[in-house]
């Protein structure tokens, strides 16, 4: 580059070429910057409980893609050492360890930002969210006496099922450790809002990165209440009979993937994408970056429920803001108000089961 630079002629030339390598050295520092900033990013450690499992192991493998994440520690009963050994050799920053059964759960979890529960048993054709309570509600219990005692300052990302039970489970838990703190502690509803983006983009023909949707509510059937109009970009001419066939489709995504698998689990790929965009948010949070919003299922008091899904601003302890409602069209209304018997008796029945 420098010898052709000496060789030409004019000092017109001269002067071309002088410019553009200062520019192409000005880009490469910029680029060098960036990852440099990345890696200095503060220290973040994420624990991965259930980390084995069918989400476990995608979200893992996102996880360790973040380059906001500098310790990831995956957490399971059984088959951590595999999982940790092959993440662990993927060169990007994060540090990983693996770590098995419940006398290393103390360790897994020390000094952790964030904790990522998806452990426990997922549905098979013909049950509902709710039939997994027996299983999991124990599960998360375990898990979560666990977090208040090991790392009680860590934003707890909920997506064990049945999660309208399993938030209010951790938040019983957490009160009885004496360590709650609701703007810490998350239901993980974004594979609702990842959903209803893509089905709404579909239907109105847009494309699918520009889309937004909030969905609100719970995460089980009716209580899954996706705002078509709210979306942005607005399509016109979506019939209602469309709002409502998108609005179903977004209600049973999960019925849907459990369905195709047949008896072999259920969403676990689309949930690993939607856990590692709703982990990251956190991150950001965490780490002062403005304006990050999110659905989640939250301590709330937009309704008069004590857990609500809906917009929430995050900031560096979590929860930041609440965000109301909106303005809601006479379907959503009316879904709104046939949501909230299922839900109610949902939170209920988790409170009820943590305090026996
Ligand atoms: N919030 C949401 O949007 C979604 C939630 N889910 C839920 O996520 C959960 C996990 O689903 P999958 O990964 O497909 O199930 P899976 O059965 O493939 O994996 C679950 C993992 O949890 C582990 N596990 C069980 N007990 C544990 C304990 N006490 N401590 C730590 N790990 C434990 C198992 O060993 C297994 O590796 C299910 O409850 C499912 O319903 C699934 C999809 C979406
Ligand atoms: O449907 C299920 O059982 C898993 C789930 O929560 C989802 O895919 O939204």
């Amino acid at each position: 580059f420098s010898l052709y630079f000496l060789s030409l002629e004019s000092g017109k030339q001269r002067k071309k070429m002088r410019t553009a390598m200062l520019r192409s050295i000005r880009a490469s520092v910029q680029r060098s910057s960036r990852s440099y900033s990345s890696e200095s990013a503060p220290a973040r450690k994420v624990a991965v409980l259930g980390a084995a499992g069918g989400i476990g192991q995608p979200l893992a493998l996102l996880m360790k893609l973040n380059p906001l994440v500098s310790s990831l520690s995956l957490y399971d009963i059984a088959g951590t050492p595999g999982v940790a050994a092959d993440v662990s050799h993927i060169n990007t920053r994060s540090e990983v360890v693996g770590y098995m059964g419940e006398e290393n759960l103390g360790k897994a979890l020390e000094g952790a930002d964030v904790v990522i529960i998806p452990a426990g048993v997922p549905r098979k054709p013909g049950m509902t969210r709710d039939d997994l309570f027996n299983i999991n509600a124990g599960i998360v219990k375990g898990l979560c006496t666990a977090i208040a005692k090991y790392c009680p300052h860590a934003l707890v990302n909920m997506i064990s099922n049945p999660v309208n039970s399993t938030v209010p489970i951790a938040s019983e838990v957490f009160k009885k450790a004496g360590t709650y703190d609701e703007k810490r502690l998350f239901g993980v509803t974004t594979l609702d809002v990842v959903r209803a983006k893509t089905f709404y983009a579909g239907k109105a023909k847009v494309p699918v990165a520009g889309v937004n949707v909030p969905v609100v509510g719970g995460h089980a059937g009716v209580t899954i209440l996706p705002l078509f109009s709210q979306a942005t970009p607005q399509a016109n001419g979506l019939s209602d009979e469309e709002i409502v066939a998108l609005t179903k489709r977004t209600q049973d995504g999960g019925t849907e993937v459990v369905e195709a698998k047949a008896g072999k689990g259920s969403a676990t790929l689309s949930m690993a994408y939607a856990g590692a965009i709703f982990a990251d948010a956190c991150l950001k949070g965490l780490n002062g970056v403005p304006d990050v919003i999110e659905c989640s299922f939250v301590q709330s008091n937009i309704t008069e429920l004590p857990f609500f899904a809906s917009k929430v601003r995050l900031g560096k302890n979590g929860v930041e803001e609440v965000l109301g409602l909106g303005s809601l069209s006479d379907f959503e209304k009316q879904g709104l108000e046939a949501l909230m018997p299922e839900l109610k008796s949902s939170i209920e029945k988790g409170i009820k089961f943590a305090n026996q």
